[in-house]
């Protein structure tokens, strides 16, 4: 299923090829922080994250974005699946108490939820069978490799029956919603926390701004062509995945055979959980741990691909996430897009002390209360 996904949606090409998706999608978003900014009023970071990398998403995946309605309806449904799959189930501990969660409403909830998910997915494939038909018949040959989205990859896949095993219905929408959930609360995460951090350290965010600035003081916007210049933007970004780990707790696995391991016995059928939060704020790696501080990663060659194990927050080996530079460019591309030609501050003169730093709870951990913050348009 993995090979599945790194072919037809995450292969380095296909990466490449989603550069005009990314910028395309900044730039709605970025028009929408001007506005707020002309009319001085706030702007929601979090809801303005998270739509953003879910248009990007949903145009990759999908082939088009879709109304704000029913994307918005869609949002939610991932926001509540994910806290879902984070919900701790008694019965995967301590089996004999597994009716816990049927009196809970952990089941209740679980089942409501795959049945909307479930419906909006079928909507999703059948609009791919039918625009895919309405092609043959028109006799327009198959569709460019350009014009397929992952969605009629899939399907493809399905009718050609190329990977060596019937691909079900029900296994192509666990693959789109394996990109939704991977893909997009981690993306947003990441943003959320990168900015509620530099509101809280002005002399980070100078400093980050002073660099996007100067490497392109000329444009009227960051592209992704300035980014390879900008290292203290991915010294921030580091840290700030250093901090929050999108996920965690990585996703559990199971050891195949008896391991020892530095003393201790893992055996076979193990679940094993890694806890990169953790890790990420080690003392013994790590000092002044607790503090945001992005100069950390300047003078060091401590990268996110795995190799580094003080830092792992898109875990290690063979089950690495298959997305790094896809997040990190979206990342990037955003954040030095808004610290380009924009000052932040909190509102009503709130200050960094009063930020409140709550996390949900779930497999991707966000900030509890949304970020606001105004943009002033800078003078230089
Ligand atoms: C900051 C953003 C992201 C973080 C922190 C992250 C983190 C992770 C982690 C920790 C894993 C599990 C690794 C393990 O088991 O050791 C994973 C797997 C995965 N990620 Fe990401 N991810 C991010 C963004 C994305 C994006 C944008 C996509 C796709 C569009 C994606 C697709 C996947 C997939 C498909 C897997 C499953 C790999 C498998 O089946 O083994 N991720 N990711």
């Amino acid at each position: 299923m993995k090979s599945i996904l790194v072919l037809n949606l995450l292969s380095n090409k296909r990466v490449q090829s989603y550069r005009g998706v990314r910028e395309e999608e900044t730039a709605p978003a970025m028009e929408k922080i001007e506005k707020c900014s002309s009319l001085c009023s706030p702007v929601n970071l979090n809801e303005l994250f998270s739509a953003t990398t879910n248009n990007v998403t949903c145009k990759i995946a999908l082939g088009r974005k879709y109304s704000t309605e029913d994307t918005n309806k869609f949002r939610k449904l991932l926001t509540e699946f994910t806290k879902l799959l984070g919900a701790p189930d008694v019965g995967d501990y301590l089996p004999w108490l597994a009716w816990l969660s049927h009196v809970n409403g952990l089941h209740g909830k679980a089942k409501k939820v795959a049945k909307e998910l479930d419906e909006f997915l079928d909507g999703v494939i059948t609009e791919h069978m039918n625009r895919h038909e309405k092609h043959v018949n028109d006799h327009a040959g198959t569709q460019g490799e350009d014009q397929k989205d992952f969605v009629d990859a899939l399907l493809e896949i399905q009718r050609e029956n190329t990977v060596g095993f019937p691909l079900e219905k029900i296994s192509i929408k666990a693959l789109i919603l394996d990109i939704f959930v991977a893909g997009t609360h981690t993306t947003y995460a990441v943003l959320q926390w990168a900015m509620t951090e530099l509101l809280r350290h002005p002399k980070v965010m100078k400093k980050l701004k002073n660099e996007v600035r100067n490497v392109s003081a000329e444009n009227s916007s960051i592209s992704e062509d300035d980014l390879d210049n900008m290292h203290y933007l991915k010294a921030v970004i580091k840290e700030t995945l250093r901090l929050y780990p999108p996920i965690p707790l990585l996703l559990p696995t199971i050891s195949t055979k008896d391991v020892k391991l530095k003393g201790y016995d893992i055996i076979k059928g193990t679940r094993v959980i890694i806890n990169a939060w953790a890790i990420g704020r080690d003392p013994a790696s790590w000092e002044n741990p607790e503090e945001f501080l992005p100069d950390r990663f300047l003078d060091n060659s401590i990268d996110l691909k795995g190799q580094h194990f003080e830092l792992i927050p898109f875990g290690s080996g063979r089950r690495i996430c298959p997305e790094i530079l896809f997040t990190i460019a979206i990342n990037e591309l955003l954040l030095a897009n808004l610290v380009h030609k924009l000052d932040w501050s909190l509102p009503g003169g709130a200050k960094e002390k009063d930020l409140d730093m709550t996390e949900t709870v779930g497999l991707t951990i966000h900030k509890k209360s949304p970020l606001i913050a105004v943009a002033n348009r800078c003078s230089f």
